[in-house]
C-alpha cells in the first residue's frame, strides 16, 4: 500500500500510559512530565477504562505536554481522540479498525502502529502499510492480561525477519524493565541481524515513585546497547598469523586466572561436583557450588563466572535465579545442557533457562548441540552423544546466531563459534573419554577461563565506553579456545605419564596437569584450524 514516508520517531524509549499504575503522591502529569525529563522518546496515551470525555480531556493534557518537549504522541486505539488531538500517530491492537480503514480517516502522515503476537501478524501489518509494529507480550506482565500470548525473549527474532527488506520499524513490550532491558536487546534479532528499534514500557516507569530515574535508567540503558551493537564487530579476520594471535591470548588468560584466582559459580551435577571443583582449584581458581536460590543475588556480585550444568536438575529455581544475577552484574554464564535431548523434561527446562537469563557460551557434545539447534541428525544415549554431524560448522554457527552466545561443540574434534567464525581444536586424548564427567569439567574450564577474559578485558581496556551495553565482557571465542585448550592439553600430558595405567589413575594425573599448565605449553602443543564464512 501506498504512504506517505514516515517521520522520524525515535522509538528508542517507547511509554505507554497507565494511570491505574500510578503510585500515591504523583498525578499523572506529574509522572509523565518526569518521565519525559529522564529520556522518554515518543509516548502513546493507553485508557482502557476512561469514557470518550475523560480519554478526550487526559490525551489533550499529555498533547500539550508532549508539544512542549518535542515528544511524538501516539492514541492507542482511538482515531477519533488522535484525530481530535492532532496526534503524530494511533496505536491499533488485532481486533481494532483496520489499518487501512485508519488510514483512509486519518491526516497522511500520521503514524500507525500495530501490535503483532505472531509472525503472520507481522508480516500482514507490513503488508497493510503499517509504520511499526509491537512485538508481545515478550515476557508476563501484571499490566494487561497475556495469557497465552507470552512470545519469550528468543522467539522476538523471528518475527523482526518479516520486517527485512521494509522500513516498517519495531519495539517490543511485555514486562521489560530495567533489570532485563540489556539482555532483551541482545536477544531479540533476527538471523539477518537486524535489532528492534526500542523498548516499550509501562510499569517500570509508570509505577515507580521516581519515573525521572526509572527513565533515565532505562534509556541510557538503550543508548548504551546501541552504542555497543554499532561499534565495529569482533576486528579480527582469520589468516593461520590471526589464529596464531587467537592461540597466544587465549593461553595467555591463564597467566590471569593464576593472578586473580577468580570465584567460578557452579551450579553442577551430583556426579562431578568434587572433580570439577579440583579442577578449578588446579587451573588456579575458586570454586564455590552453591545452589541455593536465596542466595544467588549476594553471591553474582563476588563471581567471576557462572557454570550451569544441569546433569542432575533438583535445583531448577536456583539456576534460574544464578543466571539472572549473573547477566544483571555482567558475570559471563556458561550453560552445559548435560544429556538436553534425553528427555522432555529437560529440554522444557533448558528453554525455561534460557528465556529467562542469556548464556555468554553454550558448551555440548553433538547429541545436545544438535537437540538444541532442532537436528535430528545426531541421537543422544542417555547423556552421551551417538555420533557427529556432516557439516558441525554449520550446526554451531546457526546455534550461536539462534541464542546469540558463543557455542563449543566436544567430541574428538571440539568446534568453537561466535556465530560467524569457526575454530576446531585437534587436541585432547581418548582416555577422556572414558572417565565421567570430562564434558562437565571442560565447562569448568571454560568458565574459568570466562571470567578470566572479562577481567583481562576490564582491566587492560578499562571500562570503555560501548561497556554498559555489553552483557559481559570480553571475547567469549578467546576464552572458550583457552579453557577447551587447558583440559585437552592437559589430557594428552597426563596421558603419557608413565604412571599413567589406565583411566583411574588418568583422573588424578590430569588434576595434576592442570596444576602444572603454563599459557606456553598449552600454545604450543594447540593444533588449531580457523574457518571464516
Ligand atoms: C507499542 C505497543 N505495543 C502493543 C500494544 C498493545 O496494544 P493492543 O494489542 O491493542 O492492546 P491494548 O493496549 O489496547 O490493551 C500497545 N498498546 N502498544
Ligand atoms: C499494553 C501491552 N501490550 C502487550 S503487553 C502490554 C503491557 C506492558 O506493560 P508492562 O511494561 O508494565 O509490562
Amino acid at each position: 500500500m501506498c504512504k506517505a514516508i514516515t517521520p522520524g520517531i525515535d522509538y528508542s524509549l517507547y511509554l505507554v500510559t497507565g494511570r491505574e499504575l500510578l503510585p500515591e503522591g504523583i498525578t499523572y502529569i506529574e509522572s509523565l512530565k518526569q518521565a519525559i525529563e529522564g529520556g522518554v522518546t515518543v509516548v502513546q496515551v493507553r485508557e482502557k477504562k476512561a469514557d470518550t470525555g475523560e480519554f478526550l480531556q487526559i490525551a489533550r493534557e499529555s498533547k500539550e505536554l508532549c508539544d512542549q518537549h518535542n515528544i511524538p504522541l501516539i492514541v492507542n486505539d482511538r482515531i477519533d481522540i488522535a484525530l481530535a488531538i492532532r496526534a503524530t500517530g494511533v496505536h491499533l491492537g488485532q481486533t481494532d479498525m483496520p489499518v487501512a480503514v485508519a488510514r483512509s480517516l486519518l491526516p497522511p502522515d500520521t503514524i500507525i502502529g500495530v501490535s503483532c503476537n505472531t509472525p503472520e501478524q507481522v508480516e500482514k501489518a507490513v503488508q497493510d502499510g503499517a509504520d511499526y509494529v509491537g512485538l508481545g507480550a515478550v515476557y508476563g506482565t501484571q499490566t494487561k492480561d497475556v495469557s497465552g500470548k507470552i512470545i519469550g525473549p528468543r522467539k522476538v527474532g523471528l518475527r523482526l525477519e518479516k520486517l527485512d527488506g521494509t522500513n516498517v520499524k519495531s519495539v517490543v513490550i511485555g514486562g521489560i524493565k530495567t533489570s532485563n532491558v540489556l539482555r532483551t536487546l541482545h536477544v531479540s534479532v533476527s538471523t539477518s541481524g537486524r535489532t528492534v528499534d526500542g523498548v516499550a514500557v509501562v510499569s517500570d516507569i509508570v509505577a515507580s515513585k521516581t519515573p525521572r530515574e526509572s527513565a533515565r535508567t532505562l534509556a541510557s540503558l538503550v543508548k548504551a546497547f546501541k552504542l555497543a551493537s554499532s561499534a565495529p564487530a569482533l576486528a579480527r579476520p582469520f589468516s593461520r598469523q590471526l589464529s596464531d594471535s587467537l592461540l597466544h591470548d587465549a593461553a595467555a588468560l591463564l597467566d590471569v586466572v593464576r593472578k586473580h584466582s577468580p570465584l567460578i559459580h557452579q551450579i553442577t551435577n551430583t556426579v562431578v561436583t568434587n572433580q570439577s571443583a579440583n579442577a578449578t582449584l588446579a587451573l588456579g581458581a575458586s570454586p564455590i557450588m552453591a545452589t541455593s536460590p536465596y542466595e544467588m543475588e549476594d553471591l553474582q556480585k563476588a563471581t567471576g563466572a557462572l557454570l550451569i550444568n544441569f546433569g542432575t536438575i533438583t535445583d531448577k529455581e536456583g539456576m534460574l535465579q544464578a543466571g539472572k544475577f549473573a547477566n544483571l552484574n555482567k558475570k559471563p554464564v556458561v550453560f552445559d545442557p548435560v544429556g538436553v535431548g534425553a528427555t522432555a523434561y529437560r529440554r522444557s527446562t533448558a528453554s525455561e533457562l534460557l528465556n529467562t537469563w542469556q548464556a555468554s557460551i553454550i558448551k555440548g557434545n553433538a547429541a545436545e548441540i544438535g537437540a538444541l539447534a532442532d537436528s535430528v541428525e545426531v541421537q543422544a544415549k542417555g547423556v552421551d552423544s551417538g555420533g557427529s554431524f556432516k557439516d558441525p560448522a554449520a550446526v554451531i554457527r546457526q546455534l550461536a546466531r539462534k541464542e546469540r552466545c558463543v557455542v563449543v561443540l566436544s567430541g574428538v574434534v571440539d568446534y568453537i563459534t561466535n556465530g560467524e567464525d569457526v575454530v576446531a581444536l585437534h587436541n585432547g586424548h581418548p582416555l577422556l573419554g572414558q572417565i565421567t564427567g570430562s564434558g562437565c569439567m571442560l565447562g569448568t574450564a571454560v568458565a574459568t577461563f570466562a571470567a578470566a577474559e572479562r577481567l583481562r578485558t576490564l582491566e587492560s581496556e578499562g571500562k570503555g565506553a560501548d561497556e554498559e551495553g555489553k552483557l559481559v565482557s570480553g571475547d567469549m571465542l578467546v576464552a572458550a579456545v583457552g579453557g577447551v585448550l587447558a583440559l585437552t592439553v592437559a589430557s594428552e600430558l597426563a596421558a603419557a605419564r608413565e604412571d599413567v595405567k589406565g583411566s583411574g589413575t588418568f583422573l588424578p594425573a590430569l588434576i595434576d596437569e592442570l596444576g602444572k599448565l603454563t599459557p606456553e605449553v598449552i600454545a604450543s602443543r594447540a593444533k588449531a584450524e580457523v574457518f571464516s564464512p
